[in-house]
C-alpha cells in the first residue's frame, strides 16, 4: 500500500502558498468567503477543520490527517455553478450574511472561462427579457416572471479539446403555461452562444427550499454530453452531481486506483478483476475511472437520470460497469443477503454521511477495504468512529482542495478491515466493569445488528463472563455497569434499585424547557400502569432547542424519550416518539443521526466495600459536533460548570420547578427501536438552496418571554457540495 494517498509536492510551493486573489466582488458576494486569506492559510485553515473534526473522537486519537492536497488553480476552476437569477438583469450568488439580496457578479474571478461567457449572456437576454416579460423574466414575488436560477455546467470531450455548458434553467412552476416560448427561448440562446450544447428547464415547485425541482425537461440539443475527468469519461446531464474542480476531482480518481487497485495497470481482458462497489455513484464519474484502471464495479445510485447516463458511458467505452437505482441501504442488505463479495467499496455520500444502517450493513459485507470520499469533516469523523466499532481501521486521511476560496474540504479515508475492539473501560474493580456504549450498538446481541456491546465487553480478559445490569437503546451512548459474573447481577441491580443510586443523562431535547422541572406520569405497558418520574435542569440552549440534564427516578422501557415528548420537548433525533421535521433538520444540518441521550454519570453505593460510586463518561464526539454546529463554538461550555452533571443538592426537586403530571402514557408509535430501524436514507436528489441560519438563543435564567419550541425551517433534500455557488 502507498504511504501517501498522493504524491503531489507538499507542502504548496511558497509562492502558490502567498498567491491572493482579488475581486471586485469579494465584499459583498458570499460565495468566496476565505478569498480574503493567503492560499496557504486557506490550507492551513481546511486541514485545521479535519484535524478538529477527529479530535472529537478517541478511537482516531492516533490517526493523522496529511497536508491538504492543494489545487494548481484556484481562478476560473469552477466547473458547475448554480446561479441566483434577480431583478435588474442578476445573475449571482446571496450576499454574505444569510440574507436572500443578490449580488451580481459579472466578473467572477472563480467561474470556468466558458460558464463565465454563458452567464454574461444570459445577464444581457434576462435584463432584455425583463423588461418586456419575456419567458426569461426574472422570478420576483410580486412580478410574472419565472426564472429563478440557473444551473451552469462545463463540459469537455477531450482535456485538451474545447470546453461547452449544459444549462438548465430552473423556472417558477406555476409561472410557466407553456413551453413553446422556453423552446423558443432556448433556441435563440443556443444560436447566439455556440458553446451550449444544451439546454433544459427545470420547475421549482412553491417556496421549496430547493433551487432545482425534481422535473427536467431538455428544450435544445444534447441530452447529455461527455465530460472528461482525467483518465475517464462519463456522460454528464443536467441536474446530476459533478465535482466543483476537474482537476480536483482527477486526482481523487487516481488516489483511489492507487488505494484500491494498488496502481496495477488492467489484467489481460477476460481475466479476473478486482470487484468494487461504489455507493452514492452519482452518474460514475468515480466508477468509471476504476474501472477504466482495470476494476469490475456495481454503481449504486438513487438518481435516475444519473444511472442511466453512467450505464450509457459504460458501454460507449466497453467498461464492465453495472448501475443500480436504488436507496444505498436498501441495496446493501440485499446484497448481504446475496453473500455478494467485493475487494473494496466507495463511498461518497452527501453532507449527511452515511446513514447507521447503511454503515452497518456495509460492514456486513464480504469486503476487506473502504475508501471514504467525503466533502464534510465532522460526519466523516463520526462514520469513521462507528466504523471502528463496526470493525474497519482508518489507514490514511489525505484532505484535498476541491473548492478553493471557501472553507470547504473533501477528504479521502481509505479504511482496512481489522479485529472489533474491546469495549472502553471507565472504571473497573474486583466485581464491576462500567463501559462507554457506543451510539450506534445494542447492549445484548439483537436482530440484525453484527456485535453489540456485550460481546465487545467479553473480549476484555477477566471479563469472559460478564453480563449487564442495565441496559442502553440503541441511538443511546454512555455508561452502562456490567458484573464480571452473573453470580453477582443480584447485588448489583439492588444497589442501582436503591434510591440513593442514580442515573445522569445529557439530553437535546426540542424547543426551550422551563429552566428545570419534574414530570410524573405513569407509563403503560402490556396495559399495566407503572409510576414514573423524570427530572430534568436545563444547562444550554443552543439554537432555540436545549440541553438538559435528566434524571429518571425508574428505569421504565423509554421512560425519558415517553416524558420530554409528553411535554412537547422530544429528545431530538428521536425517531420513535420524537419530531420528524425536527429531527430531520437536525440530520442534515448537524449532523445528528441518533437520539440525542447520553448516560453521563452512574452512581450507587459499591455493595461490597460500601463507598460511593461515581462514574462519568464524557459527551461523546458526535453529540459534541451536534452542539457546536448548532450553536456555534462556545456551545459546550456548558460543560465545564461546576455541577453541571448534578450534585446532591439537585435531589428532590427544588420547590418552585415546574412539575407536569397528566394520563398514563402509551407506549405509541410503529418503529420498533429493538430491531434495526428500516432504511431511513431514501432517494435524495437535488440540491440546496441557502438556508437562512437559526437564532442562537444566548441561555437564559428562565424561559421569560422565549418561544418554547421554534420549528426548523424546511430543509433541502441533498447536499450542495459546489460551496456557496
Ligand atoms: C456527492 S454525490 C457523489 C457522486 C459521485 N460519486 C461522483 O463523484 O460524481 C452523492 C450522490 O449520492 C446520491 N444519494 C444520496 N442519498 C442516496 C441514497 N440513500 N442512496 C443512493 N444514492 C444516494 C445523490 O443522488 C448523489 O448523486
Amino acid at each position: 500500500m502507498a504511504s501517501r494517498l498522493e504524491s503531489a509536492p507538499l507542502p504548496a510551493p511558497s509562492t502558490h502558498a502567498r498567491l491572493r486573489v482579488l475581486c471586485e466582488h469579494a465584499e459583498p458576494c458570499g460565495g468566496c468567503p476565505i478569498i480574503g486569506l493567503s492560499y496557504g492559510e486557506q490550507l492551513s485553515l481546511k486541514r485545521g477543520r479535519v484535524v478538529q473534526s477527529v479530535a472529537r473522537y478517541s478511537a482516531l486519537e492516533l490517526l493523522y490527517t496529511e497536508p491538504v492536497i492543494f489545487a494548481d488553480s484556484i481562478t476560473e476552476y469552477r466547473t458547475r455553478a448554480k446561479l441566483i437569477v434577480a431583478p435588474g438583469g442578476k445573475i449571482g450568488l446571496y450576499a454574505k450574511g444569510g440574507g436572500h439580496q443578490i449580488v451580481d457578479i459579472p466578473n467572477c474571478q472563480v467561474l470556468s472561462p466558458s460558464l463565465a461567457r454563458v452567464a454574461a449572456l444570459l445577464r444581457r437576454i434576462v435584463g432584455r427579457d425583463e423588461a418586456r416579460r419575456g419567458p426569461l423574466a426574472p422570478f420576483d414575488v410580486i412580478g410574472t416572471g419565472a426564472l429563478r436560477a440557473v444551473d451552469l455546467r462545463e463540459v469537455r470531450e477531450t482535456l485538451e479539446g474545447p470546453s461547452r455548458v449544459l444549462l438548465t434553467l430552473v423556472l417558477q412552476r406555476s409561472r410557466v403555461a407553456d413551453l413553446a416560448h422556453l423552446r423558443a427561448a432556448a433556441a435563440e440562446l443556443v444560436s447566439e452562444e455556440p458553446l451550449l450544447a444544451g439546454v433544459a428547464a427545470n420547475f421549482h415547485e412553491g417556496e421549496a427550499p430547493q433551487i432545482l425541482g425534481n422535473e427536467t425537461v431538455v428544450l435544445r440539443g444534447a441530452t447529455s454530453a461527455p465530460d472528461r475527468v482525467g483518465d475517464s469519461t462519463h456522460l454528464a446531464t443536467f441536474g446530476s452531481f459533478v465535482q466543483a474542480h476537474r482537476e480536483q476531482a482527477a486526482r481523487v480518481h487516481r488516489m483511489l486506483a492507487a488505494a484500491l487497485l494498488g496502481g496495477k495497470p488492467p489484467g489481460p481482458p477476460g481475466g479476473p478483476r478486482p470487484r468494487i462497489l461504489d455507493l452514492y455513484g452519482g452518474s460514475g464519474a468515480i466508477a468509471l475511472s476504476l474501472a477504466a484502471a482495470g476494476a469490475e464495479v456495481r454503481l449504486v445510485e438513487s438518481f435516475a437520470p444519473a444511472v442511466a447516463q453512467a450505464k450509457a458511458a459504460a458501454e460507449m467505452q466497453q467498461l464492465p460497469l453495472e448501475a443500480e437505482c436504488g436507496d444505498v441501504a436498501g441495496t446493501l442488505r440485499t446484497l448481504g443477503q446475496r453473500g455478494a463479495r467485493f475487494t473494496a467499496a466507495v463511498v461518497n455520500p452527501p453532507r449527511r454521511g452515511m446513514s447507521p444502517v447503511a454503515r452497518e450493513l456495509l460492514s456486513r459485507l464480504d469486503v476487506e477495504s473502504i475508501a471514504y470520499v467525503s466533502c464534510d469533516p465532522d460526519t466523516l469523523a463520526r462514520d469513521l468512529d462507528h466504523f471502528t466499532r463496526l470493525g474497519f481501521t482508518t489507514t490514511h486521511l489525505r484532505p484535498l482542495d476541491m473548492i478553493p476560496l471557501t472553507d470547504e474540504v473533501e477528504t479521502v479515508a481509505i479504511l482496512r478491515r481489522s479485529a472489533v475492539p474491546r469495549a472502553r473501560v471507565v472504571y473497573e474493580d474486583e466485581e464491576v466493569l462500567v463501559v462507554d456504549k457506543g451510539p450506534y450498538e445494542p447492549t445484548t446481541p439483537q436482530g440484525e445488528y453484527r456485535g453489540s456491546l456485550v460481546v465487545r465487553v467479553r473480549k476484555i480478559p477477566g471479563a469472559e463472563e460478564a453480563v449487564p445490569v442495565h441496559r442502553l437503546d440503541v441511538g443511546t451512548s454512555g455508561l452502562v455497569l456490567f458484573v464480571r459474573r452473573p453470580e453477582l447481577v443480584a447485588r448489583w441491580s439492588a444497589a442501582f434499585a436503591s434510591p440513593t443510586a442514580r442515573k445522569i443523562y445529557v439530553v437535546g431535547v426540542r424547543g426551550i424547557t422551563p429552566s428545570k422541572g419534574a414530570i410524573t406520569r405513569d407509563l403503560r405497558e402490556d396495559g399495566v400502569s407503572h409510576p414514573a418520574r423524570t427530572r430534568y435542569r436545563r444547562l444550554a440552549v443552543a439554537s432555540g432547542h436545549s440541553v438538559l440534564r435528566v434524571i429518571p427516578e425508574q428505569g421504565r422501557t423509554h421512560q425519558i424519550r415517553r416524558h420530554l415528548a409528553a411535554i412537547g420537548h422530544a429528545v431530538l433525533g428521536d425517531d420513535r416518539y420524537g419530531h420528524a421535521p425536527t429531527n430531520r433538520f437536525f440530520e442534515e444540518r448537524n449532523g445528528l443521526d441518533r437520539t440525542f441521550m447520553h448516560c453521563v454519570r452512574l452512581e450507587c453505593d459499591h455493595p461490597a466495600t460500601r463507598l460511593r460510586l461515581i462514574i462519568e463518561a464524557p459527551l461523546p464526539g458526535d453529540l459534541r459536533a451536534v452542539l457546536e454546529r448548532a450553536g456555534g463554538p462556545g456551545t459546550l461550555r456548558f460543560l465545564d460548570h461546576k455541577n453541571a452533571l448534578g450534585t446532591a443538592s439537585s435531589l428532590p426537586p427544588p420547590p418552585d420547578a415546574h412539575h407536569e403530571h397528566g394520563a398514563p402514557l402509551d407506549i405509541h408509535g410503529v418503529t420498533d427501536t429493538g430491531a434495526l430501524p428500516a432504511v431511513t436514507d431514501a432517494v435524495l436528489a437535488g440540491d440546496t438552496a441557502q438556508l437562512p441560519a437559526l437564532p442562537i438563543v444566548v441561555l437564559p435564567n428562565d424561559t421569560g418571554t422565549l418561544p418554547a419550541v421554534i420549528d426548523p425551517p424546511d430543509l433541502p433534500d441533498d447536499d450542495d457540495r459546489n460551496g456557496g455557488f
